[in-house]
């Protein structure tokens, strides 16, 4: 059987940054730590007046498309994933090949085009609709594009603004990729919830807490469903856990969930048992309340362990490093962690090539999903060509009243012009409404 999966990568920030415990937290009246220590965040990467989820995802493409020497006549299928579109008909995959098609020699009228919606898991689906359309044959030969876009803003004054983000990420899906390939195993949990959602608006309604129980519920239900179809995953197995990163505190208690349910019946519960006891069974509990309690405390002495703060040094914080960075980029998120985990190891002269990253996608609303992928040969290349250090090191810093002004241009509501922060080069930009009220995009040198 063929193997399908990524091919390349590429990233694409929002030019702006905003500091968290530096600007925003001293505004908001907050312990800066709450942010470094407790959220897991340094800064938030933000658009400029210039850009939107086209211009990100746009650019991101045509970074890929050059850097991989592709034409539009390789490609024969281009998907987009976000959940902050500006129109319910046209898909945003068409204004982005629309920007592609000013810059390569010829057109994508061969490629089908669509746009894929579920919260952050979008990207992932994607990801999943590219390879279940190369494996039935349907490719031509060709590639496909998926490209995650979003622009994560909140209200002004809603929790949610801690976690805001935006940037794109572009994938380029082929067979026998240079990156890694995926499993056709995955695992789902899925039901219908009601956590965060925007019901024709533009920034989002959030129950924040309970977003983060019904994260962990969907997470813990995938990988059961996961190993119903695998088998058993082991520690020693995995190199790298690439969660979806709404922050990375997040990430914290979804690899302690994995790990508690990993080792469970297993040698590592039997070694770790002298020191923090065993994990406590449903079973032995009267009352669902007694049972909870116990079990945070074993987590709470799990968490502590040499052998846990080991592992997830090694198999999880590497895959936080850009999250701490731009924030949410909700369907590029998980996708974000999968650069930043593969980007570690290139720097630290690893040789990755056929280890697994098992994958734990999640969308609000809610669906987590676990997939696992095995590294290719060339994914060292790949992930050296990379300038996302770059990136962040040149977007324009926010003070206070900058952030204020850039969030009131970004909102729909609000009928706000302000000149840009930064000065385009090389990227595709906004230019304006046409006659159908809909967005134009140039490529300004
Ligand atoms: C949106 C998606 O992309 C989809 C999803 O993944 S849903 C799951 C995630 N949900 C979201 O991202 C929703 C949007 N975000 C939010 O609603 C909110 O920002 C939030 C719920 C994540 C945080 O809410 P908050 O009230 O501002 O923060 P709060 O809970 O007080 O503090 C955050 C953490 O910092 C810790 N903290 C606070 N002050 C601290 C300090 N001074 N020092 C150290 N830690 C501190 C808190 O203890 C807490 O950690 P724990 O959860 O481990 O206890």
């Amino acid at each position: 059987m063929t193997a399908v999966g990524i091919d390349a990568v590429e990233i694409w920030t929002g030019n702006l940054k905003l500091d968290l415990p530096g600007v925003f937290a001293p505004e908001k009246g907050e312990d800066p730590e709450k942010y470094t220590k407790g959220l897991g965040l340094n800064a938030s990467s933000f658009p400029d007046s210039y850009e939107d989820i086209v211009t990100m995802g746009a650019n991101a493409a045509h970074r890929l498309m050059e850097r991989k020497g592709l034409e539009p006549d390789d490609i024969g299928r281009i998907d987009v994933a976000t959940e902050s579109a500006f129109d319910n008909s046209k898909p945003v995959s068409t204004y982005i090949a629309g920007c592609l098609e000013s810059v390569f020699e010829g057109d994508f009228h061969h490629a089908n085009k669509g746009e894929r919606k579920f919260a952050c898991i979008a990207g992932t689906q994607s990801l999943d609709d590219a390879y279940n359309w190369i494996r039935a044959g349907r490719n031509r030969g060709r590639g496909a594009l998926v490209i995650a876009t979003d622009t994560a803003l909140y209200a002004r004054d809603d929790p949610g603004e801690a976690t805001q983000g935006a940037g794109a990420i572009a994938l380029y899906i082929t067979e026998d990729p240079d990156l890694v390939t995926l499993s056709t195993e995955q695992g789902y949990g899925s039901a219908d919830e009601t956590d965060f959602l925007k019901p024709n608006q533009q920034f989002p309604s959030v129950d924040g807490k309970r977003s983060v129980q019904v994260y962990l519920a969907r997470m813990r239900e995938a990988l059961v469903d996961y190993q119903s179809v695998a088998g058993e995953l082991h520690l020693d197995d995995v190199r790298f856990v690439p969660f979806h990163t709404p922050f990375p505190g997040m990430v914290r208690k979804a690899a302690m969930l994995a790990y508690r349910h990993i080792i469970r019946d297993t040698a590592v519960e039997d070694e770790l048992a002298d020191e923090i006891g065993r994990q406590p069974r449903q079973e032995a509990f009267e009352t669902d309340d007694e049972f909870r309690d116990a079990l945070r405390e074993y987590m709470d002495g799990l968490k502590e362990t040499d052998r846990y703060q080991e592992w997830y040094a090694e198999t999880i914080d590497p895959t936080l490093t850009i999250a701490r960075e731009v924030g949410n980029w909700y369907t590029g998120s998980v996708h974000v962690a999968r650069i930043s985990a593969l980007k570690y190891a290139v720097e630290q002269g690893e040789d990755l090539a056929g280890q697994t990253l098992a994958v734990g996608s999640y969308g609000s609303g809610a669906q987590a999903e676990i997939h696992t992928e095995i590294v290719q040969d060339g994914w060292a290349a790949e992930i050296e060509a990379l300038n996302v250090d770059e990136q962040l090191a040149d977007r324009y810093e926010l003070t206070w009243d900058d952030y204020e002004e850039i969030h009131d241009a970004h909102n729909h509501d609000m009928d706000v012009d302000i000149e840009p922060m930064t000065a385009p080069d090389g990227e595709f930009v906004f230019g304006g409404w046409g006659r159908m009220g809909e967005r134009e995009y140039e490529y300004v040198e």
